[in-house]
């Protein structure tokens, strides 16, 4: 049997995949589980790292039975980002559940750093924001409130790291304390210029350096694993959004994608020099490859989905997420309603940890229809404050890659080029994030001279969406988002 597929896991917020992929980008076999996510107070989101592995091997046993092992030539990794796990690097088991990057829990701590005048400096070395999102303010209170990682830590027991991280020691039999550098560029902790861990944060937030992985590249010879029978090498690493850049081929300066999965993900790539924001959003490692980073200016939204899934859960006013393209549908328009789903805070450019939704406009005559109209309209004006944020950062998007599962509503990716005026593209591949990990790994083998090679072989476009509404309806569209806004901000 010829090794002639790439293996991805991707370890996802809701669940955790494996797919084997051929060269030419198609999908040969996959496995998919659900992940239990814990929500032990209002406003905390936990998982629990052990599950994560226990998936995690399942799913990529799975795939390797149905193809055959021997098939799987080399695994690329992508992730969930942010979320911290927390193990023993005796036991190899979790000291204590993984904090989510969802999680709000330290929005205190981050507003004190702030208020002491910390931001400025953190954004020039990391270009991030204080905000909850990102893994140090995480680290640093498991250290101050669990026990057992406090314990683990005076032991010298304690490894940290980011989801990959994890799943890289356990699959290489804790031979492997490594993370990639997409991945430690969403620490607080990494430096942007040179991606090291940067001495003046580990102060500042007080964590040691000693329980952090090495910061590798996101291509080559990461690691290897025993769990397939044979020594299976695993080349290719990288967060789940900059994976799925680079599954949209956004290899050039100027090209943009959003992925709209529970929350939105809006990365530009922005070329070989680390980028700076004036208009809060953040800037991020795309990749890094023969230890060369190239960069991206990043806007996150983080309810996107997730709005579906509470008119779903919460509400109960639809069965199921795709009955929302026929009632949007169904209406000419919202009947006034503007829905600001800021269910878990606001992301970019907002950084608002402690914002509450708003649902405005409600007359006698709103129907659930216009109630989920308005929940998909609010995914295009969400994706329009982040478009203008990047165009006033001098990165205009001439048109907008999109994946993710909300992208299957077509509805949606129509309203999505109608609000933001450029034409939206979605790929053939919808699992772009998974196809990037892919290219990656194929890179890393050398099965591909680079991502380009990579990208000609394995990734395509499929269908286009142009704006079909004019300036003056789309600028009408624009103003009453904008007024739902300040009243949500002014909350
Ligand atoms: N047809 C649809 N229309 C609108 N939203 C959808 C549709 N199908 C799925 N979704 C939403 O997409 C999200 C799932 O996307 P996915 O990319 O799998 O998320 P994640 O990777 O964050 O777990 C869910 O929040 C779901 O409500
Ligand atoms: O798991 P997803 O697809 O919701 O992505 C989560 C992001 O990586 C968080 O930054």
């Amino acid at each position: 049997m010829t090794a002639d597929l790439i293996l991805v896991l991707d370890a996802g917020t809701t669940s955790t995949r494996a797919i084997a992929f051929n060269l030419a980008g198609a999908i040969v076999a996959s496995a998919q589980r659900p992940l239990t996510q814990h929500y032990p107070h209002s406003g905390w989101v936990e998982h629990d790292a052990g599950e994560i592995w226990r998936l995690s091997r399942d799913c990529l046993i799975d795939v390797a039975d149905q193809v055959g092992a021997p098939r799987i030539a080399t695994i690329g990794i992508t992730n969930q980002r942010e979320t911290m796990v927390f193990w023993d690097r005796t036991t190899g088991e979790p000291v204590s559940h993984a904090i989510v990057w969802q999680d709000r829990r330290t929005a205190d701590v981050c507003a004190a750093l702030q208020a002491a005048g910390h931001e400025p400096t953190v954004q020039a070395t990391t270009g991030l924001v204080l905000d909850p999102y990102f893994s140090a303010t995480k680290i640093r209170w498991a250290i101050d409130n669990w026990p057992a990682v406090a314990d683990a830590l005076a032991d010298g027991r304690l490894l940290v790291g980011t989801v990959e991280s994890w799943l890289i020691w356990k699959l290489s039999a804790g031979t492997r304390h490594v993370t990639d550098a997409t991945n430690a560029s969403r620490t607080l902790l990494m430096r942007l210029d040179d991606c090291s861990w940067d001495d003046g944060l580990l102060a500042l937030f007080g964590v040691p350096a000693a329980i952090l992985p090495a910061i590798t590249d996101c291509a080559g010879p990461l690691a290897a694993t025993a769990l397939l029978g044979g020594d299976t090498p695993i080349t290719g690493s990288a967060g789940d959004q900059q994976a799925a850049t680079i599954g949209h081929a956004c290899l050039a300066p100027g090209q943009v994608k959003a992925t709209y999965g529970t929350g939105c993900f809006l990365l530009a790539h922005a070329g070989p020099v680390a980028p700076v924001s004036t208009h809060r959003l953040l800037s991020t490692v795309a990749w890094r490859i023969g230890g060369v980073p190239a960069y991206a200016l990043e806007g996150a939204i983080f309810t996107a989905g997730a709005a579906v899934q509470w008119l779903r859960d919460g509400l109960g006013i639809i069965a199921s997420s795709s009955e929302t393209e026929a009632l949007a549908q169904s209406v000419a328009d919202s009947g006034g309603v503007v829905f600001v789903p800021a269910l878990a805070g606001m992301g970019a450019p907002h950084w608002q940890p402690g914002a509450r939704g708003t649902l405005t406009g409600l007359s006698g005559g709103t129907t659930r229809a216009h109630i989920v109209r308005a929940t998909l309209e609010a995914m295009g004006q969400q994706t329009a404050d982040l478009v203008d944020a990047l165009a006033a950062d001098g990165v205009p998007a001439a048109r907008l890659r999109v994946d993710g599962g909300m992208v299957a509503n077509d509805w949606l990716c129509q309203n999505l080029a109608d609000s933001l005026g450029v034409v939206v593209e979605r790929p053939r591949i919808i699992e772009t994030t998974a196809l990037g990990a892919a290219m990656l790994a194929g890179v890393g083998a050398g099965m591909f001279a680079d991502l380009a090679a990579a990208a000609a072989a394995m990734s395509a476009p499929d269908r286009s969406f142009a704006p079909a509404i004019d300036p003056a309806a789309r600028q009408a569209r624009r103003d009453g988002w904008a007024h739902a806004i300040r009243q949500t901000l002014a909350r």
